[in-house]
């Protein structure tokens, strides 16, 4: 089976290395705008589909893509990349002192048939101050992380504790990954 992984996280790529699988890389642009009314755990699922969809269609038609989607979700509310430092700052002071999700979807497609699997994880943060919040900003490692932080990288500092997978808050849980390409092995 040849597998590919549509995706431009060069962390997802890292992760993808550790199944020992050997794996292609397309870069697909995909529109992430959520629906009103459209619930995280549904719209991340979606999103980690229509890469996975959009990934396939730079594939060879018997390819198995991946595609995942990481967002942070706050009291419902879906945090994504911050546009800026004010919404850095924003989406900090929201995460400070308190519990929130952190939901990564992943899907594969093979075979005209396309299979996702959410996995939510709870990320605790300690209480932060304005320093705290501004000298991370400086660190450049917010601007293209989900809920502006990563727990890889100098936010770990910040995170007393986690219930659930580590990996799914990086942005790809490989548990959940392998499961899927092993069900796309025996189809
Ligand atoms: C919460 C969190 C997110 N992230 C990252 C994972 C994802 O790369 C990113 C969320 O953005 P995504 O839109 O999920 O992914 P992406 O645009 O980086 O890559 P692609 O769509 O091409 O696959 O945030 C971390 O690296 N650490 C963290 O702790």
């Amino acid at each position: 089976m040849q597998l590919v992984l549509a995706s431009s996280s060069p962390r997802r790529q890292e992760l993808l290395q550790l199944l020992d699988r050997p794996f292609s890389v397309v870069k697909p642009e995909v529109m992430e705008q959520q629906q009103d009314g459209e619930a995280a755990e549904r719209y991340v699922a979606r999103l980690a589909i229509d890469k996975a969809l959009a990934g396939a269609k730079l594939s060879a038609a018997d390819a198995a893509v991946i595609g995942s989607d990481t967002v942070v979700v706050c009291d419902g509310e879906v945090l994504e990349k911050p546009v800026d430092e004010n919404d850095f700052r924003a989406m900090m002071t929201k995460l400070s002192g308190r519990a929130h999700q952190a939901m990564t979807a992943v899907a594969l497609h093979y075979n005209g048939a396309t299979n996702v699997k959410v996995v939510s994880t709870v990320v605790h943060f300690k209480p932060l101050t304005e320093a705290e919040i501004g000298a991370y900003w400086q660190t450049g490692e917010p601007a293209d992380k989900a809920g502006g932080y990563g727990i890889q990288g100098r936010a770990a500092k910040f995170v007393t504790h986690i219930e659930g997978s580590y990996l799914a808050v990086v942005g790809l849980p490989l548990y959940e990954t392998e499961q899927l390409i092993q069900t796309a092995e025996r189809s």
